[in-house]
């Protein structure tokens, strides 16, 4: 955790970390390649965006554990290093696949999860969102960079709603609450058009059970 208070992005409420660059462009096209070679059934259709799951499906009576592929083993272990979750573990990983006008609805995380989410970003930047629960007044937005780790703890993850626009392009403006710890120096009134960004959230899901396979 001490190695983290250098990411800290003040002018968000508590608490976000934002690490640029947290993999390299070779790491990118190396996790694009393996989400994109999975067995199609692999992947969850929802209206607006592609998932996959790993670990599980988390479940409130305990999720049934599933081997982890041993590549994104080497990303999560990267994450669990910080010690993010308690004396516990990353035990799962959400695959969201966004083509340029996907997003996500305003949303909390909710009690499934150990209260803390990282997600990498690959393919392309996108603007995650914050708002409150109550009136869904803007709190801030964050710049997420392709190869970047983001950190949402504390209100961040409890007290509002984090989101996706489903729009293709953001201007940039000076209202990014991490905008000087971005990797790039954007101008103010530049437009970045969004490519297909897959994220991956790597989270730790407290209640688990192992079911025992009997062999009949
Ligand atoms: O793709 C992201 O960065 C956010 C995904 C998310 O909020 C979720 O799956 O709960
Ligand atoms: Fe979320």
């Amino acid at each position: 955790m001490d190695e983290l208070k250098n990411y800290i992005v003040q002018p968000a409420p508590p608490t976000v970390y934002y690490i640029p660059n947290f993999i390299t462009e070779e790491e990118e096209s190396y996790i694009l390649n393996k989400v994109y070679g999975v067995p199609k059934p692999k992947w969850t259709c929802l209206s607006n965006r592609r998932l996959q799951d790993y670990g599980g499906i988390p479940h409130k009576n305990g999720m049934i554990v599933e081997k982890i592929p041993s590549w994104l083993e080497t990303f999560m272990n990267r994450i669990s290093h910080f010690k993010l979750f308690g004396d516990k573990v990353a035990n799962h990983v959400l695959v969201n696949e966004y083509l340029p006008g996907q997003g996500i609805m305003p949303h909390s995380d909710g009690p499934l999860f150990y209260p803390t989410i990282t997600t990498i970003s690959c393919g392309s930047h996108t603007i995650l969102e914050f708002c409150d629960s109550n009136d869904r007044g803007k709190i801030c937005d964050l710049l997420l960079e392709p190869r970047s780790l983001v950190i949402l703890q504390d209100d961040m993850y409890t007290k509002y709603l984090h989101s996706i626009r489903e729009v293709t392009e953001d201007r940039i403006t000076d209202c990014y609450a991490n905008l000087k710890e971005c990797s790039s120096k954007y101008s103010i009134g530049e437009v970045l058009k969004r490519k297909t960004r897959v994220s991956l959230t790597i989270r730790n899901v407290p209640k688990v059970c192992k079911v025992k396979l009997w062999n009949l």
